[in-house]
């Protein structure tokens, strides 16, 4: 038994709904992000996790109280969630593949691109790509592009949403040991589908169902118990691949 004392929540959400015309989506989501580590939200396919993440983030129609800090944000825009400190990367990547990927990362600030020191020490492999079009690079590269993009930033959280989507088991391995890296000094809430990952790097789980989180917890606990996680998850350990 760890006797530590949970770290206090950087994050809030209560009572989240999200409708989508005649689809309540969310239907009173309530839960905490601590300070620190990594927070994997979890829950079967369409139960509303990439939802989760662009209701805080502000890209959803939502009512509820989001709280960064302690403050209100739930009424506010994307851009000024951004610049109050949360990161977020979608699920889709969104690199602009007519730009290089030098080009990229200025989208976030001119003054910074495949030289910033994050990326030497984040993603190698960019360094040398600079002048690359994004849209020829292979699908972890492309992900790598846009996590960097945003820790080209200080954030006080990050949200990212399944980045090791379609990702060979080697590829989900690399993107698993920068999330380890970026979760020793920023907390993160992590939507990912793949159990050992979440074995390896996630601290606390919340799944949702039906519109509400049904479980919230030690994410080493859930992944150990195959009869909770088939339950919850409606997966079995053996079919997800290699972190
Ligand atoms: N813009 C939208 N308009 C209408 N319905 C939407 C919209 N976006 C999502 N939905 C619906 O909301 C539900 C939740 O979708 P969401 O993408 O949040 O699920 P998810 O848990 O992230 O799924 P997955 O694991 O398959 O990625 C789904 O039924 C989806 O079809």
């Amino acid at each position: 038994m760890n006797d530590t004392p949970p770290a206090a929540a950087i994050l809030s959400v209560a009572d989240l709904h999200v409708r989508y015309g005649g689809s309540h989506v969310l239907q009173g989501v309530t839960f905490d992000v601590p300070a620190t580590g990594v927070t994997a939200l979890l829950g079967r396919n369409g139960v509303g996790k990439t939802t989760t993440l662009k209701a805080i983030i502000g890209l959803a129609p939502r009512t509820g109280r989001i709280t960064l800090r302690g403050n209100e944000i739930q009424s506010q825009r994307t851009s000024r969630i951004v610049r109050g400190g949360i990161g977020y990367v979608p699920e889709d990547r969104e690199v602009f593949g007519g730009l290089t990927v030098d080009e990229n990362l200025r989208l976030v600030d001119p003054d910074r691109g495949v030289d910033a020191p994050v990326v030497a020490k984040l993603f190698p492999d960019l360094v040398g790509r600079g002048d690359q079009q994004a849209g020829t690079l292979s699908g972890g590269q492309q992900q790598m592009v846009s996590l960097a993009r945003v820790l080209l930033r200080r954030n006080d959280l990050l949200l990212i949403d399944e980045p090791t989507k379609g990702l060979a088991p080697k590829l989900v391995t690399e993107v698993a040991d920068v999330l380890a890296e970026v979760a020793r000094t920023t907390p993160l809430l992590l939507v990912e589908q793949n159990l050992p990952l979440v074995r390896r790097i996630a601290d606390q789980v919340v799944v949702i169902d039906a519109g509400r989180v049904v479980h919230h917890g030690d994410a080493a606990a859930l992944v150990a118990d195959p009869a909770l996680t088939r339950e919850l998850l409606g997966v079995s350990m053996r079919r997800k691949g290699a972190a």
